[in-house]
Order: C-alpha cells, then structure tokens, then sequence
C-alpha cells in the first residue's frame, strides 16, 4: 500500500509509516499529470498547505482511503469532493498551535518594534539607531479575530506580557472569552479599540475579505498581523494603509498565493514585515503534526477510527477510550443484524443504553452503518456511510435511555422494514472481546468472530449434536457455541463461532432439516 507525501514533513512521520509497512513515496513540488499519476495507486495522500487537493485529483485516486493534513489549515483540500469519493479527510489540530502562536508573538514584537527593518539596514552598514521608536506591547490592547486554539494561546502570550485583550469571534461563548481574560465586542469595535490586531481564523467563504479597506481604517494608528491564512485580509489595501500611514506597520507569515510574488505590492512597503509562511516550522510542531498523520494513516487503512477526521464523525481525544470499543462493537451488530435481514430495509435503529448514552455517539452511528453496508459495497466508510444509507432510502434514527438492564452499556442495532425486523445487541466488558448479548429477542452471549452461523431451530433433543456432526463431517471447527431459546420445546436461536466459512451446501444440509427453522452463514471478517 502506497503513501504519497507531496510536502515534506517531518522525517518521524515518514519513519511511522514505513514502519507500518507502507510504501512511502515523496514527490514534492509536482502537479498536473505528474501528481495525478503518483496518486493513482495510493491509499493515502500527506500534505501542507503546498498541495492543492482538488476534486479532479481526488477523481484520479481510485484507491485513496485519506488524506491528512500535516497541520491545521485544510482551505486547500476540497472536503466535498472527497465526502463524495468516501475518502476521508484529517488533520493535526493541536501539534502546531504552540508553534503558530509563538510566531505570532515574536511577528508583534518584529512589527512593533522594526526588527526586521533595523537588522537589514545595520547589515548593511548604516547604524539607524535614531530612525526607530517602536511601540511597547506593555498595557496595550490586543485585538485577537477569531478566539480559536491558536489565538487563545496568543492570547495568554501577550496577557502575560501586560497587554490588554479584546476579541471578536461569534462562535465563541463569553464565559470562555472571560476565563481567558478577554472581553468580547464586535469586530469594528475591536478594530477601533486595538492597538494591534492579529487574525487567527481559519479562511472560509465567510471570513475571506474580512479586513479590507473600511475595517484597516478603522485600526488607524495601529499594526496587523496575519498568521492565519492569506485572503482573510485585503493584501492591496492593506500595503496602501501602511505606504499611506493610515497603520503604523503590518505582519504577515501567509498570503493568498504563495509563494508570495516578488512584485507584491507588499514587498514595497517598508513597514509591511513579512516570512514564508513559517508558522508552523518548528522542529516540534513538524515533528507533532507529522506524527499524528501518520497515526491517523495507518488508522484510517486499517478501517479503525480516524482521531481528526474532518469529513466524518470524530472524537474528542479525552472520550476516545471510553468511545472506541463500541465503535467496533457496533459495526459488528450492524453487519450481523443486516446479513440476518431478508429483504430490503428501510429503517436503522440505533439505541444506546447506559454509560454509552452519555457519550457523543455519531461515529459508533455512522460505525453501525459502516457494518450494514460493508458486505453490500466493500468502499462504505465512517465516512460515506450515512449518504450510502440515505442513497438506499434507509431512515436512520438513534435514540437514547440511561436503563441497560444489568450492563453497564449497550449498544442495539436494529434493521427493520415494516413488521420485518431484526435486532442485534451488544455490550462491551472491560478489557476483553465485545459480546453479542441478544439477536432478535433471544438472550445469547456470543463473542463475534470471523465466521458465524445462526440458526433457528425447534428446542427438540439432538438439534444441537445435528448440527455439531454436520459441521463437523465438512472439517468445520466450532470455536464457540450459545444457545438461546424461549420456552423448552419451543423455538430457539444458536449462535455457532466457526474458524472456516460454511458453504452453501452445508446450509442447505441443515436447513433440510425439520427441526431447523433456519441457518444463516454471516461473514464478519472485512471484505
Ligand atoms: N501560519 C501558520 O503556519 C499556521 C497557521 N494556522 C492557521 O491559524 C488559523 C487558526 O487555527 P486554529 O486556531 O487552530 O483554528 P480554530 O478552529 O481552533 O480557531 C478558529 C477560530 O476562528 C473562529 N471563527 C471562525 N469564523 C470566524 C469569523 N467569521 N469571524 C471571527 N471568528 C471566526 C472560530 O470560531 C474559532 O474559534 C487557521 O487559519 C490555521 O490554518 C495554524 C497553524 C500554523
Ligand atoms: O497548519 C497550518 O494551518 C499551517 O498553516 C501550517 O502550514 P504548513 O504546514 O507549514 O504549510
């Protein structure tokens, strides 16, 4: 399996998924034909921001299970179109937020105070020591836009270095603005207010053009920094409000082409103090994000959940190992409660019962779903799993009870069409397999395995060796047996893990058989 790499990262992230076993290609600064070659055979993509994924490159990767964004920003990867080819799209939220900040910090020092200016000019012999009068941060204001990881970590920076803070971003909540020392205002008020204003946002359709002309006008007499993403501020006004005084000075590591164009009206400007894009180059921060790619890499190929994905459901890293065993759990019922199914359904129930009710449960959701449809359509992820259901007309409702009977937690997968229906539940015991405790009202206790037989049967004397004997004469080894049944002599339902497959053949053996209502093979392995 072939990972291709189209900006560098850091070596620990390549290393990671050689030791995983990938093929790990490196191809950077390629486009055009040459890159939609390279991606044809991969099953993973890793980039930064130099890569354009676009959804003619996503068409020209047939096998592609993810793409992952050694770091934050992803303005330059078309979610979209990757939802459409069920590939997923992840990124490295938190490795980088200490990098970015800090760049932050030292770009208001280097505007403020013309480091960047008085370096060259002193490198180049002239000793300006008169033309500088920079401007204390001390008992300042700061206007931060967009109150984010990073720009809540600039935050507590520069509050610890006396300033003063303000902040506009609507999806924020005061009390959190609050716990940070910041108070929250609209964005012309923080502009007016500011001394230096720094973007943190990331770059959508409604945040691109955010600061233009009337908005840097009104930080008059100020500095703006832009760590965030190019296109957020108005690059033209912006070297005009510095060329013309309206600010006394501007930051900028992003722009929005990059690499920046040596005839930027930027470069011109004296005041305007600039770097490529280094945000988040620390040796620590590509060391974290790359990591954390790769991590989510191997996850993603190994049809586990994917930590950081952005197109699917994910979740929060503290709530991951109480979440993740029922993400399996409820794939596993899903698989088994739709192979039991005869027909067409039109409904899915999930219901959750107990401690697991508590938790955010979209992706053990979408996982139950991922379950249904795997046998049916082999490319069905976390992903693409909830339109793969919409497509096939399935309504797919959860709900939830704090009751779980004598478990701590279960997970109930039901498949329905009208009066048709069959459900499946499951629970998980501390640090041991999951257990399927009931499939269609019948208590069971069968820990899922790659092959499986259920069988409808009479509770007469015999079925049960019956069925042993018949397995047994075709080399099937039975790994686990449990039978649930009703009343004695009435129906019953056994649950039978096997180590091989049953054919066809086998099942019509045991399904000649009177006492046998039904047998059904399910495959729960991955293809
Ligand atoms: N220069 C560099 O190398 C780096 C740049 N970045 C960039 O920094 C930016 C922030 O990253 P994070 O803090 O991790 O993102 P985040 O998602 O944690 O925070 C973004 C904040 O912006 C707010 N926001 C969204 N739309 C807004 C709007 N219209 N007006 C005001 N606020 C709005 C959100 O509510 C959120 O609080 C991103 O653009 C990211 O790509 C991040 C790391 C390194
Ligand atoms: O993480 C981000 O959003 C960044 O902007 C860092 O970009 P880079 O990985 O250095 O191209």
């Amino acid at each position: 399996m072939k990972v291709l790499v189209t900006d560098p990262i850091a070596d620990a992230g390549l290393e990671r998924l050689d030791e995983a076993g990938f093929i790990v290609e490196t191809a950077y600064d390629i486009e055009g034909e040459a890159l939609r070659s390279a991606i044809q055979d991969a099953v993973g993509l890793v980039v930064r921001s130099g890569t354009e994924v676009t959804a003619d490159l996503l068409a020209a990767a047939p096998e592609l299970v993810i793409v992952g964004r050694a770091g934050i920003g992803v303005d330059n990867i078309d979610i979209d179109a990757a939802t459409e080819h069920g590939v997923i799209v992840a990124n490295a939220p938190e490795g980088n937020v200490r990098a970015a900040a800090e760049h932050t910090v030292a770009m208001a020092f280097a505007t403020a105070r013309s480091i960047p200016q008085a370096h060259s000019r002193l490198k180049s012999g002239e000793w300006a020591k008169g033309e500088y009068l920079g401007t204390e941060l001390n008992n300042k204001t700061l206007g931060i836009v967009g109150l984010g990881r990073v720009g809540q970590e600039v935050a507590r920076r520069l509050n610890s270095l006396g300033m003063d803070l303000l902040a506009y971003d609507p999806y924020i909540g005061a009390d959190r603005a609050a716990a940070l020392g910041a108070e929250l205002a609209e964005l012309d008020t923080v502009l007016e207010r500011a001394d230096i204003a720094t973007v943190h946002t990331p770059l959508t359709p409604e945040t691109e053009g955010l600061i233009s002309e009337p908005e840097l006008a009104k930080l008059e007499g100020g500095y703006l920094i832009n760590c965030a993403r190019g296109g957020i501020i108005d690059e033209s006004a912006l070297a005009e409000a510095v060329a013309d005084g309206t600010l006394n000075g501007a930051a900028l590591d992003v722009f929005a082409d990059e690499p920046l164009s040596t005839d930027s009206p930027l470069l011109a400007v004296e005041n305007v103090v600039v770097t490529p894009h280094l945000g988040a180059s620390t040796e620590a921060a590509q060391e974290n994000v790359a990591t954390s790619i790769a991590d989510q890499i191997v996850a993603a190929t190994n049809d586990e959940p994917v930590m950081n994905a952005l197109n699917a459901p994910s979740i929060d890293a503290s709530a991951f190992p109480r979440v993740e065993p029922y993400i399996k759990l409820s794939e596993t019922a899903g698989r088994i409660a739709m192979q039991l199914f005869d027909g067409r359904a039109n409904e899915a129930h999930v219901e959750y019962a107990g401690d697991i009710a508590g938790e955010e449960i979209d992706i053990v959701t979408a996982s139950a779903l991922k379950g249904m449809f795997r046998p049916l359509e082999p490319q069905v992820n976390a992903v693409n799993a909830p339109s793969v259901a919409e497509e096939r007309g399935i309504d797919v409702i959860e709900s939830k009870t704090q009751q779980a009977e004598d478990f701590q937690s279960l997970v109930t997968v039901t498949v329905r069409n009208g009066e048709d229906t069959i459900s499946v539940c499951g629970t998980q015991f501390t640090g041991s397999d999951p257990r399927i405790v009931r499939i269609d009202g019948y208590r069971v206790d069968a820990i899922p395995h790659g092959h499986m037989l259920v069988a409808r049967n009479y509770d007469r004397p015999g079925v049960i060796g019956f069925i042993g004997t018949v397995l047994g004469d075709h080399e099937i080894n039975i790994a686990g047996m449990y039978n649930g049944r009703e009343t004695i002599g009435g129906e019953a339902l056994t649950v039978y893990s096997l180590d091989n497959e049953i054919p066809k053949e086998i099942i019509e053996q045991l399904e000649a058989d009177e006492r046998i209502i039904r047998a059904k093979y399910l495959a729960l392995n991955n293809q």
